[in-house]
């Protein structure tokens, strides 16, 4: 069976967040399914440039306003398509936002353009392949659907998956006729969002299947507190919605092989991990403390994520005695918050602020928790990457972070499951409840080392996840 996956990013070529993640993983993991997926992503300046193998597969004359063309490549192996479009994707930095911080004003044909040429592929121009099923991530895929459904010609059946339904993508209901779209279409039941076009909106209406990426997210954006207006639409389809747990690329996260850690090591070789404690409280300037409780935060720094309660709750981190590295990038308003936080600390707090892939890795090996205090997470990786490194991931009792950490409350700890420390609500006092909780838990070192044991055992590969979307695919086609 073959799959066009569409999204825009994809780990290694460009990357802002999980999506990239999920969108680099799913091709290898799918391929012992019996599925050959390909992506296909914008040719931003760092794809175009890191991709061998390139190949014409076909021109699009005049797409939103130049001449485009999609290439067959490959990364690292990987096959895949990319859309090059200069007068689009051109364009150095953050794939959404100018210099200036602000959204490109032209996002709209940016991805509708993205859309546009999945609909080609899905609709069999692009010769040797031809997809069975077309599966669409997030906003900025959410038209494809939409292109094929107001389509002329026969299409594959769609699955449209939503990573975060805080990003919707709506545009003003005037670019209609300019995106190429029908009058037709601009209904409740195709892409109308409250009177502009929303490109999630559509995605989720149209496609055959939608689904998330944990389960607990699936029930938390079908009521009104976390559907951000699209519950009614998301409860009116239950039917088709089905919440997949996101997975790791465990060759990309592997203790035992990762060149960016000071000493690799694998739960067998736990002391390992503090002499990359050592090498993180070197290079982020924190005081060289064997001892003493370091907790990890590795970010975008949005709302969502709850970094505000963080700071809140520093007073809390120095009276136990803790240190605190965090490394994130985002809103400026919290760079700054964290900016100001971290000058009183100095060899207690440190924070980077910036994307830098290598000291993810190193503080996921060298922190002893890593906080993950979201006020919603579909699913969320770094909890799963603290497990999979034996840091003991504290996070939010929220969606993807229910279902991924066993939390050790007097029944996880007696049975001897326990992986990381929940707390509810998402709340200052109950954050700073779940750091005394982390540092008693740390003075038990039995208990901390059967913690990190549990959670480096735990299987959060892509093993499971690729085994549920294959079978979705396959009620698709059937
Ligand atoms: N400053 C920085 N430097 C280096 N690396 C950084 C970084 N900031 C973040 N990262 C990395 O980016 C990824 C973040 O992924 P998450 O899934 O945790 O959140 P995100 O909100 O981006 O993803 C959305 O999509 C994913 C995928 O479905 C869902 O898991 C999630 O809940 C949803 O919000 C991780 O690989 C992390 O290590």
């Amino acid at each position: 069976m073959k799959v066009l996956s569409v999204g825009s990013e994809l780990y290694p070529l460009v990357k802002t967040g999980g999506l990239a993640d999920v969108m680099g993983a799913l091709p290898a993991a799918l391929a012992p399914e019996g599925i050959a997926m390909r992506a296909l992503i914008p040719g931003y300046p760092s794809v175009l440039a890191g991709l061998t193998k390139t190949q014409p597969a076909l021109d699009i004359p005049a797409l939103f306003g130049g001449d485009a063309r999609i290439i067959s490549a490959e990364s690292q192996g990987l096959p895949l398509f990319v859309l090059d479009a200069p007068h689009l994707f051109a364009r150095p930095g953050n794939p959404y936002l100018g210099p200036d911080g602000m959204d490109w004003p032209d996002n709209a044909q940016r991805f509708a353009a993205l859309c546009r040429a999945a609909a080609m592929i899905a609709q069999g121009t692009v010769a040797g392949f031809a997809p069975d099923v077309v599966h669409a991530h997030d906003w900025q895929a959410g038209l494809l659907p939409a292109y094929l459904r107001f389509g002329e010609r026969p299409a594959p059946p769609t699955v449209m998956t939503v990573h975060n339904l805080a990003y919707q993508g709506q545009f003003p209901a005037y670019l209609l006729g300019t995106l190429g779209l029908p009058a037709r279409a601009f209904t409740i039941d195709g892409v109308e969002h409250y009177g502009a076009i929303g490109f999630l909106k559509a995605g989720m209406q149209l496609a055959d299947a939608i689904t998330t990426v944990s389960p607990s997210y699936a029930a938390e954006i079908a009521t009104p507190e976390g559907g951000m207006g699209l519950d009614g639409l998301i409860r009116a389809r239950a039917s088709a919605m089905h919440g997949i747990l996101n997975g790791l690329d465990t060759a990309v996260w592997n203790p035992a092989t990762d060149a960016a850690l000071a000493v690799q090591f694998t739960s067998r070789t736990l002391a390992g991990r503090a002499a990359n404690k050592q090498a993180l409280q070197a290079r982020m300037g924190l005081d060289q403390d064997k001892a003493v409780l370091l907790f990890g935060l590795v970010s975008r720094l949005a709302s969502q994520k709850g970094i505000d309660l963080v700071i809140e709750t520093l007073p809390v981190i120095d009276a136990l005695g803790a240190q605190l590295v965090v490394l994130g990038a985002g809103d400026p308003s919290i760079e700054r918050a964290l900016r100001a936080a971290v000058v009183m600390r100095p060899g207690r707090v440190a924070a980077t602020i910036g994307f830098e892939e290598a000291l993810a890795h190193l503080i996921q090996s060298g922190a002893d928790a890593i906080l993950v205090p979201s006020r919603f997470e579909p699913c969320g990786l770094t909890q799963l990457s603290a497990q999979r490194y034996g840091a003991i991931p504290v996070v939010a009792r929220v969606g993807g972070l229910a279902d991924t950490v066993i939390d050790a409350n007097e029944v996880g700890l007696t049975a001897g499951v326990a992986t990381g420390v929940q707390f509810a609500p998402v709340a200052a006092d109950a954050l700073a409840l779940g750091l005394r909780r982390t540092a008693a838990l740390f003075a038990d070192k039995p208990a901390w080392r059967r913690m990190q044991r549990n959670a480096m055992a735990l299987d959060v590969s892509w093993t499971q996840p690729a085994r549920r979307y294959a079978a979705l695919y396959r009620s698709l086609v059937n």
